[in-house]
């Protein structure tokens, strides 16, 4: 066992799915530290890890023993990191190799980039002058020098044309820096004029800056209440003292109104972080963020496994998102792992939200948090007005979802002059396709779910696999030609009826499937802001965070749709959408009005909108989930089975159920079907474990799957504190 006087040896995690550490020798010439990125052998591959840590009771024989072969020329990946992927693999009961990939998300950024070639006119003009040779000189020869990717695409010529010019000596090659440079915020440029609330809010951020330490505060603000000009004087104090800064933003790549208030504030834009981000941006800011340039970044959720060498705050915007939880790979949330990071890293956290998330709002009523309240809007706007249309009495009429008050109001805003939204959150034409025959329903081959027309894309489609198939012209089940039909809306069909009534108005449909780039956002919100849109119509995807002064209706068209189904959160997901919603009407000037349909007027959910009772709807959230001893009173667990053979997973099933534990402090659900009980060809089963606040409710979970071996059929995915129950 001895090894002390051998190599020194050291435990490197490898960023693999099974992966956790293995023991390698340190050459001494090598000078290995810990947090470096090195390669090492592994079988007969080479892998790229971090030196993770000393190993001085590794019992691997000295033969066995095999040397850590390289370093990479990349800045170590910071100790609070490291102590992030080990918090994160142990809560979430999923291996470290797992949690380190997404902390190394961009492998190439640790290798040194070659600088990049640019070509500049040299003044020898060619001896043939075509009209494409022409183009890239007249480009190249005022201004710097580019590429010859930036040139050919400015030119629109091929790049072979630049590289013959080259070739000529026409244009000569110089060195240009291997990225572009990243700007630095500028923390002096001023602020707003913050109002009293907003400069108090301000005031208790700064000073956790300013003392440097593990602070939670919920900022809860009224919509347009001003809560980023709060957090922005907080960001300008992390800067001051020179370190950096991260925003996590529920789809930040659509948020193109964020950044444009980010770059008024600080003068330049923010380094991003989401899925729309080349290969190339996603390369330079990584890189950036390790070595300590990039001085804010705004990003998603996977943000936070950035490998920031000298954090000093994180904001959750939109804190109550349900998308900062991710379900699948490893299921974690971005809210709660955010704290984590803060405690960490030993720095304040910022919940921000006008519909703070029951967890929260109790964390900080019982003073875990600091609780800062904007109770007013900015600027002396008014909140809107909100009524109710009981569909009840005013129906519609058969395959017609607008109701005469709300056709009304709507039109009388239009004639206005001002803006209309009407909000629906379901995407396509219709969520279900029947056959009028004999009502056989159009389902997905792979997944337990109905498909979804598109009529703009004369598609139908699967949201949960997206498998698209056409509509076939003949019933499968009783073969009678051309008797499909659409049942219910989406906001397709809606827009259809909307054009029917405002026929001469400019109607815009927005939906995830219909805005899917930054460009196409940021498009959609100029088209809003210069009024060339006059009725909205879309999901939830405008339902938070715009601000359009001339917005002043919005229109609810069914505010029962989420209630139906009652997972653990519809209630509160349903309240925080709807008041989100209702939120973007009269943000200035203008009183905004709110017409909101529905068939259940007195459930309490629409009854506290109608009203905005907000005290009154968590006072009823907080005791039906008190009762039930659900989150946050107590704690749950999902274990969810899959496999591509139904008889391997049912019998798995079976047989974890046969040996779960039992006592008085837990309970475990299941086997069930879930809900879905297939997705993508894959079978699947649901357990459910619900425990005391107080329990681990991993060590309940770990022992119950001790020495249990997952069949190689099946995959077993646990996910603490699940958002999704299907
Ligand atoms: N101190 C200030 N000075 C000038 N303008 C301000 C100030 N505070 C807020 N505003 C403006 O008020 C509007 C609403 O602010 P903001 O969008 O930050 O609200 P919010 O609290 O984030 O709202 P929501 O939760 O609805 O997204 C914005 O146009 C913002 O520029
Ligand atoms: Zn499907």
């Amino acid at each position: 066992m001895s090894s002390t006087n051998k190599h020194r040896r050291v435990r490197v995690l490898l960023p693999l799915a099974v992966g956790d550490v293995y023991d390698y020798r340190a050459p001494e010439e090598m000078g290995v530290i810990l947090g470096q990125f090195v390669t090492v052998p592994l079988g007969r591959r080479e892998v790229t890890g971090v030196v993770w840590e000393e190993a001085p009771n590794s019992s691997l024989p000295e033969t066995r023993m095999k040397d850590i072969l390289d370093i990479l020329p990349a800045p170590i990946l910071p100790e609070d990191s490291r102590a992030f992927v080990d918090w994160v693999a142990k809560y979430t009961m999923q291996q470290r190799g797992r949690v380190l990939r997404m902390a190394m998300s961009v492998p190439d950024a640790l290798y040194p980039k070659p600088p990049r070639i640019g070509y500049r006119f040299t003044g020898k003009q060619p001896e043939k002058l075509t009209s494409a040779r022409k183009r890239v000189l007249e480009i190249a020869t005022d201004g710097p020098a580019l590429t010859a990717a930036d040139l050919s695409s400015l030119a629109a010529v091929s790049s072979s044309v630049v590289k013959g010019l080259a070739a000529l000596s026409v244009l000569e090659s110089v060195k240009l820096p291997s990225e572009k440079p990243i700007n630095k915020p500028d923390w002096q440029k001023p602020g707003s004029v913050l109002s009293d609330d907003q400069e108090m809010a301000a005031k208790h951020l700064v000073q956790m800056v300013d003392k440097n330490t593990f602070d939670v505060s919920l900022l809860h603000g009224v919509t347009g209440s001003g809560k980023t000009e709060v957090y922005f004087e907080m960001i300008a104090t992390c800067l001051k003292q020179n370190r950096q800064a991260l925003v996590l933003l529920p789809e930040i790549a659509l948020s193109s109104q964020w950044l444009a208030r980010f770059e008024d504030r600080f003068g330049t834009r923010p380094v991003e972080w989401h899925s729309d981000l080349s290969q190339a941006e996603r390369r330079r800011n990584w890189r950036a963020v390790i070595e300590g340039r990039a001085d804010v970044v705004v990003g998603a959720r996977s943000a936070l496994f950035l490998p920031f060498p000298d954090l000093g705050v994180i904001v959750v915007d939109e804190e109550h998102e349900a998308s900062f939880k991710q379900d699948e790979g490893v299921p974690y949330n971005a809210r709660d792992m955010a704290v984590v990071r803060g405690k960490i890293g030993n720095f304040p956290i910022v919940l921000a939200s006008a519909t703070p998330s029951l967890e929260t709002l109790i964390n900080a009523q019982s003073n875990r948090y600091a609780y800062l309240k904007l109770p007013s809007r900015f600027g002396g706007a008014a909140l809107p007005e909100v009524h109710i249309v009981d569909l009840k009495e005013h129906s519609p009429g058969s395959q017609r979802w607008i109701s005469e008050p709300l056709r009304k109001a709507t039109e009388a805003t239009l004639e206005a002059g001002q803006q209309a939204m009407l909000f629906l959150n379901r995407r396509g034409y219709a969520p279900l396709t029947l056959c009028d025959t004999c009502g056989h329903r159009l389902q997905c081959p792979h997944c337990s779910a109905w498909l979804v027309e598109h009529r703009l894309i004369k598609r139908l489609q699967c949201h949960h696999c997206g498998y698209t198939a056409q509509t076939p012209r003949q019933c499968p089940e009783c073969e009678t030609e051309e008797s499909f039909k659409a049942c219910g809306p989406g906001i397709e069909r809606l827009a259809e009826e909307a054009e029917l009534l405002f026929p001469d108005k400019n109607i815009a449909t927005i939906a995830s499937d219909t805005v899917t780039s930054p460009r196409a956002a940021a498009e959609f919100v100029g088209a809003m802001e210069r009024g060339e849109i006059d009725l909205l119509i879309g999901t939830q995807i405008i339902a938070k965070g715009y601000h359009f002064p001339n917005l002043t209706m919005v229109g609810i068209i069914d505010a029962d749709l989420g209630l139906a189904g009652g997972d653990l959160r519809a209630s509160e997901r349903t309240y925080q959408l709807l008041s989100q919603v209702a939120g973007r009407a009269g943000r200035e000037a203008q009183k905004g009005k709110v017409i909101l349909q529905s068939h259940i007027p007195e459930h309490p959910v629409i009854d506290a909108i109608v009203h905005q009772d907000e005290e009154a709807f968590f006072a009823f959230e907080t005791s039906a989930r008190q009762e039930a001893r659900m989150p946050p009173f107590g704690r749950l667990a999902a274990l969810v089975l899959s496999s591509i053979d139904a008889e391997s997973v049912a019998g798995f099933a079976s047989l974890l159920a046969r040996s779960a534990p039992i006592a008085d402090n837990f309970i475990i659900l299941g086997p069930a079907p879930a809900p879905l009980s297939m997705i993508r060809g894959r079978h699947r089963y649901r357990f459910l474990v619900k425990c005391d606040k107080a329990m681990n409710i991993q060590a309940v979970i770990g022992n119950w799957l001790k020495g249990r071996k997952v069949p190689s059929n099946v995959r077993l995915q646990i996910d603490i504190d699940p958002y999704n129950f299907m």
